[in-house]
């Protein structure tokens, strides 16, 4: 098993949706137990504290359609800041969300040392809207188009200017609930996703299989493993602020960070969309921390 320095950030961003107490997710998730439960598993841990975040009143709609644009450009800019100095002295950036449009600023971070990075994207949702697309004008729902290059160049050139990811170099993992223009574009784009349809016929062994070899056909030099808490049936996860019913089920996604852990391929990772306050006794910060083990080299035995 890898023994690594993992550099753990939290961001209490709330701004890319509109259900508040997401921003407390990094608070319950360090209260579940983060830190000492990887330790425990022999690694160091360094706990790098918080991103700043703007303490602005929620806007409700906005006539560009991008909701807190200004409050999520300025965090997701400070993040990518700080994910660029974990990975330059070679550390494991581990990042507690916050809602999903953190991941901009974690990978554009990234793209400071990974120039061909993979990424797996663990959800209930695919992420790819963009303004025009969106029905909802929540940033959350647009990381992955803005990480492919594609939305508001406020977003897109976080970090630095442009694409961040290859649509060639992303797997997801669960999607159960795409919009009319994220559909176009994953066809467009000939987009490697794994739905739920695959996952219940196939099986999670075989799905993880498939994705594992996937990304090493690309030969990547990383991979980030973006993991949206709703990606699990709301039965494990309630404390979410857009829960899907039919999700995948807590020990396959046990297994699959099992099976991310033995590829030994995982180079960062984001566990997003913890809301305590919409949670039952922290079950799901519960859940982010017992998937962090897994994925982190605990074993049943
Ligand atoms: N990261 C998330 N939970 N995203 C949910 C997105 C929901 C919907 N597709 C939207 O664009 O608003
Ligand atoms: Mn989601
Ligand atoms: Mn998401």
């Amino acid at each position: 098993m890898r023994k690594l320095d993992i550099s753990v950030i939290g961001v209490p961003l709330d701004y890319g949706q509109s259900r508040r107490g997401v921003d407390m997710g990094p608070s319950a998730i360090r209260y579940a137990g983060a830190i000492k439960r990887l330790e425990a598993i022999g690694h160091t841990l360094k706990d790098e504290g918080d991103v700043q975040v703007s303490a602005v009143e929620h806007k409700d709609r906005e006539a560009t359609n991008l909701k807190n644009l200004e409050e999520v450009v300025q965090a997701t800019s400070e993040l990518a800041n700080r994910v660029a100095e974990v990975v330059e002295k070679g550390n494991f950036p581990l990042v507690l969300g916050g809602d999903h449009s953190i991941a901009i600023g974690t990978i554009a971070g990234l793209s400071s040392k990974y120039k061909n990075l993979g990424v797996i994207w663990y959800d209930a949702h695919v992420d790819m809207n963009t303004a025009e697309t969106s029905p909802s004008g929540n940033i959350h729902g647009m990381p992955l188009a803005v990480l492919m290059g594609r939305g508001h160049e406020r977003l897109v050139n976080i970090y630095k200017d442009g694409q961040k990811v290859k649509p060639e170099n992303i797997v997801i993992i669960g999607a159960r609930s795409v919009d009319p223009g994220e559909r176009i574009l994953i066809k467009d784009l000939g987009m490697k996703v794994f739905t739920m349809h695959e996952i219940d016929r196939d099986g999670m062994t075989s799905v993880m299989k498939e994705a594992i070899a996937y990304l090493q056909s690309k030969n990547v030099d990383g991979v980030h493993l973006s993991l949206d808490l709703d990606g699990l049936d709301p039965l494990y996860t309630p404390g979410v602020g857009t829960p899907v019913p039919g999700g995948i089920s807590y020990r396959e996604s046990h297994l699959a960070m099992e099976m991310l852990e033995d590829s030994g391929m995982i180079t960062s990772a984001e566990f997003v969309e913890v809301n305590p306050i919409l949670d039952e006794k922290n079950k799901t910060a519960d859940v982010a921390v017992g998937l962090m083990g897994s994925l982190f080299g605990e074993k049943l035995l």
